[in-house]
């Protein structure tokens, strides 16, 4: 057996941070205490350093199999432990989409090459187009840890229909990229004054909302668990707040980069400032932080979109949609609405490990007897620059190159193997 002791823990445990000892048993956590004086194997002292469950990203995109030249299942997952996520969900626009028994069940071979607990979403339809819904049962039955055709909305309002009918009867969870792919109409910005000073095509605030509509209206319907994927508007906010007021399954997740920049902030042509939802207004931004704030938004997730540098360097209309955010989502959420006393710093915890991990029931995000030792150690009083050359992930897309921030992570556990250190 191989214990890990780890001393002087400002450990996140029960919901508040305390002062604490924790004590590692191969791949368990065995003991929680004030004060454990165990013979151990490796004894670490924490410093009175943040040791928190291992974060919980239910949104990143790995690339692999069939663009590995952006990312792959190691270097993604070297990235996600970097970043403190022990746990992710990896969406399936990858080539091939993993639409049938044959595919999922190579990527779950694929996916064994992660560092860190990489779960797998399973496309809605097959290849994420319309016409046909893939083998939902089958996939589900191979361990899918929901369904989604990330990348895409679902236009036709039968397919939506008929998918959250079965995604109910196999008691799974629908993931919706909302856009309505007409509205979308070849866009690459939000619409609005930005927009139209850089004369660049737009996308349309209904793209996403008339979609999210019409997809509360059927979920009330069919009682499936629908999950909304990175939410980027103030009425979208508004409409999952009257849903759940009126009993709806419906949960939400948010970006760091929606909550941090709006259009506003994109430096003209700097495609780091591209991705699928578009930042929109300072309003929709200030909305989100306030639905994220009363618990109408259920948490963070990163929506990790590695690109290569020739991908992303063609300007506004002609680069790829999405930025990477694994490596710097803790560190910006922290710097930005903790240290500023928006949030405090067990309810970030929490919108990072606990909730999502709960709303996808997964067993994860939680410091527990019994539980794997799934952990980061986070030094909260830390500046540093975020920086391209610090990147693990293949893709540098970010528009946050350049920032100061506080919270860097230190080490990160995956039951019990260290699978990042400083
Ligand atoms: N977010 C993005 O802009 N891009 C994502 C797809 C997606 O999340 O919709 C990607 O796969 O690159
Ligand atoms: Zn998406
Ligand atoms: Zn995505």
């Amino acid at each position: 057996m191989t214990t890990i002791l780890i001393k002087n823990a400002n450990l996140f445990y029960a919901k508040q941070v305390i002062k604490s000892d924790l004590l590692i048993e191969d791949d368990k956590i065995t003991q929680i205490a004030d004060e454990i004086n165990e013979r151990a194997d490796k004894i670490i002292d924490a410093d009175n350093k943040l040791v928190a469950p291992g974060l919980v990203d239910v949104h990143v995109h790995f690339r692999e199999p069939g663009q590995v030249h952006k990312e792959t299942i190691l270097t993604g997952s070297k990235a996600a432990a970097h970043g403190g996520f022990t746990t992710v969900g990896a969406m399936p626009n990858v080539i091939p989409v993993p639409d049938n028994v044959d595919d999922f069940k190579n990527q779950l071979e694929l996916n064994k090459q992660s560092v860190i607990k990489t779960l797998q979403y399973a496309p809605v339809t097959m290849n994420e187009t319309e016409d046909k819904l893939s083998p939902i049962e089958d996939l589900a039955k191979l361990g899918a840890m929901a369904f989604s055709n990330d990348g895409h909305g679902i236009n036709n309002a039968k397919t939506m229909f008929d998918a959250m009918l079965r995604i109910k009867a196999v008691n799974s969870h629908l993931a919706a990229h909302v856009e309505d792919q007409n509205l979308f109409n070849k866009g690459v910005i939000n619409a609005g004054p930005v927009a139209e000073e850089f004369g660049l095509p737009a996308i349309e605030r209904v793209a996403e909302t008339s979609q999210l509509a019409r997809d509360l209206i059927l979920a009330k319907e069919t009682g499936v668990h629908y999950h909304v994927c990175h939410l980027s508007t103030a009425d979208g906010v508004k409409l999952i707040r009257m849903a759940k007021d009126a009993g709806i399954n419906v949960t939400c997740e948010v970006t760091p980069h929606h909550l941090l920049l709006s259009d506003s902030n994109i430096i003209k042509d700097d495609a780091n400032y591209k991705m699928n939802p578009p930042l929109r207004s300072e309003n929709d931004r200030r909305d989100l932080i306030d639905g994220l704030l009363d618990g109408t938004i259920d948490m963070i997730a990163t929506d990790h979109a590695p690109h290569a540098e020739n991908e992303k360097n063609q300007g506004f209309l002609k680069s790829a949609f999405g930025i990477t955010g694994i490596e710097t989502s803790f560190p910006l959420m922290y710097s930005r609405f903790v240290k500023t006393s928006l949030m405090s710093l067990e309810q970030l915890l929490e919108l990072m490990t606990n909730k999502p991990a709960q709303i996808f029931n997964l067993s994860a995000g939680e410091i527990k007897i019994g539980a794997d030792a799934d952990l980061t150690i986070i030094d909260l009083n830390k500046s540093f620059e975020i920086k391209k050359e610090d990147f693990i992930s293949k893709g540098m897309n970010s528009p946050f190159i350049g920032q100061e921030v506080y919270g860097q992570i230190q080490k990160t556990f995956v039951k019990g193997q260290e699978v990042y250190s400083i």
